[in-house]
């Protein structure tokens, strides 16, 4: 059986668990949507809170069965070839994430699906090179002791996982995880199940053992998603979405005292000095708003601009904004929908509330004309505003679309002042050709990831994550295998 069976309509998406897919056991469904045409394309099949049961079991037995007694070089061995396995069906996984997502192709086939080789790969490397810790330690008696550490995996991790770009973060979890003798049980967005069931048929043409790796669909509260994240057999939760969630699952987590791991919202800012690159910085700064249709995390939804170029930056802005034609299918597609006509809603009310509070529209600011298929699409135009007050809604809450405010400013100190005051903390970005003011700011910025001249350029040995209401904790290189593993000291008298 496959991931997904096709019929002349809809597509019906699997759950899938301990090798095998599978229906929910009470036979509950909900219905998959093309963002770009707002047409349901599937039926995806919800599992009950016994198949998540079944689904963690299945983890949970793994860990003892081939998968755990293998060794670190076998299980890279597997990993790397589920890698390979990815790339042999990029076409596929690119269909799938298409037709959940609705974003263009160029998106999905230079982002999101080579990362989802990327992230199995990169851990491979980590986990084959990475050192051990020992010390030769004097004891009172005058003699020796050796101290070293064994690193073992937690046991069954869940890993719960958003939209926006859904085989990168979910593989940016699952790869380090399994790269470290866990075993996965997966909850995709009920948004985005399709490449998460996919992965699915490459774990068993690798020859994963049944059980490592397990996906189940479903929604939040009452159903997938917290029957999961409250199963007490859980060892470990790492999610990515929203801040709210993230705080409704830690509740959950405490239970039983398991560890987290979150990457959540946030409200990120860029700061262009007067001395600033523009070609570089609008360049990298309209990529940052409207690249993935603004939902992206590490997303630019607030710039402040050294008054001097203020004026020259809006216009280049605006005629960048202006390049981000909505549409998927035109040969100048640049601009996909938004994932649903829920978040539509959203961003479209805080266009409306950006001009209730004052703000000028420099461009966008409403739905596009849209003919043909994608008439019923979930698409807005993109939108930039000046005008706006640091304290106005638009500059404080997430909105995650294609939209930005921009504000002026005269001093650095100001401008720091201004980047910090957000209860987020994930990223930010610098712009001046002055380096050591680059490298000052870029410190004195209260985030995870600050990029200088730069934007969304990933080095996965690096430290990935947020601080306040953007996380807890860090992913990628050796700083996964602090979240995946657990540590036993062993100390020898010699
Ligand atoms: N920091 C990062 O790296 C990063 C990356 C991508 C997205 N995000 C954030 O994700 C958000 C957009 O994604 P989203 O709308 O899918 O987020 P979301 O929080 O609505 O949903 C994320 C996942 O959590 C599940 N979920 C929801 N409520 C739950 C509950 N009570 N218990 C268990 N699971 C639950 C959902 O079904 C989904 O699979 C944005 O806020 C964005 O900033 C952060
Ligand atoms: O929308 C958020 C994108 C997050 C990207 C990563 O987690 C990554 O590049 O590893």
């Amino acid at each position: 059986m496959t991931s997904v069976s096709s019929s002349p309509i809809t597509d019906t998406i699997l759950n899938f668990i301990d090798g095998s897919y599978r229906e929910g056991s009470e036979g509950k469904s909900f219905s998959n949507v093309n963002p770009a045409t707002g047409a349901e394309i599937g039926v995806v099949h919800e599992a009950s809170q016994a198949d998540v049961a079944d689904a963690v079991a299945a983890a949970k037995a793994a860990l003892t069965g081939p998968w755990g007694k293998m060794t670190t070089a076998e299980r890279v061995n597997l990993i790397t070839a589920v890698a390979t396995e990815i790339e042999r069906r990029a076409d596929d996984f690119l269909a799938a994430e298409v037709a959940d997502t609705g974003k263009p192709r160029h998106v999905a086939s230079h982002i999101d699906i080579p990362r989802g080789a990327a992230n199995f790969r990169m851990f491979a490397d980590v986990v084959s090179t990475m050192p051990g810790e020992s010390f030769n330690t004097p004891t009172p008696d005058g003699g020796q002791a050796f101290n070293y550490t064994v690193r073992k995996p937690k046991g069954v991790v869940a890993v719960v996982c958003p939209w926006n770009f859904p085989l990168l973060l979910m593989t940016w979890k699952v790869g380090p995880a399994l790269a470290c003798g866990n075993t996965v049980v997966v909850k995709p967005s009920e948004e985005t199940p399709r490449t998460a069931a996919l992965l699915g048929e490459v774990m068993n043409a690798v020859g994963m053992p049944k059980g490592v790796y397990n996906v189940v669909h479903g929604f939040g509260p009452g159903s997938a998603g917290e029957f999961l994240t409250s199963n007490p057999d859980v060892d470990a939760i790492t999610f990515t979405g929203e801040t709210g969630t993230g705080q409704a699952i830690m509740q959950k987590a405490a239970t039983g005292v398991r560890d987290i791991s979150f990457e959540l919202g946030g409200k990120n800012p860029a700061i262009v000095f007067a001395d600033a690159d523009l070609d570089k910085a609008v360049e990298g700064l309209s990529r940052s708003v409207f690249l993935n249709t603004g939902q992206v995390c590490l997303g630019t939804e607030r710039v402040y601009v050294e008054r001097p170029i203020f004026d020259a930056f809006v216009a280049r802005m605006a005629a960048a904004a202006q390049g981000f034609k909505p549409g998927v299918t035109g040969d100048r597609a640049y601009l996909g929908p938004l994932i649903s006509a829920e978040h539509r809603e959203k961003v479209l009310g805080y266009y409306r509330r950006a001009v209730e509070d004052g703000a000028t529209v420099v461009t966008g600011g409403g739905v596009p004309e849209i003919s043909g298929a994608e008439a019923g699409g979930f698409f807005v135009e993109p939108t930039l505003w000046i005008d706006v007050a640091h304290g106005d809604t638009v500059m404080r809450e997430e909105i995650f679309g294609p939209c930005c405010g921009i504000v002026p400013f005269d001093s650095e100190d100001e401008v720091i002042a201004l980047a910090n005051d957000t209860v987020y903390g994930l990223c930010a970005s610098v712009w001046t050709e002055n380096l050591s003011r680059g490298h000052r700011v870029a410190a004195a910025m209260e985030v995870g990831v600050c990029w200088v001249n730069s934007w969304f350029l990933r080095d996965l040995r690096t430290a990935f994550g947020g601080s306040g209401h953007s996380g807890i904790g860090r992913e990628g290189g050796v700083h996964s295998l602090e979240f995946y593993t657990e540590i036993t000291n062993i100390c020898v008298k010699l």
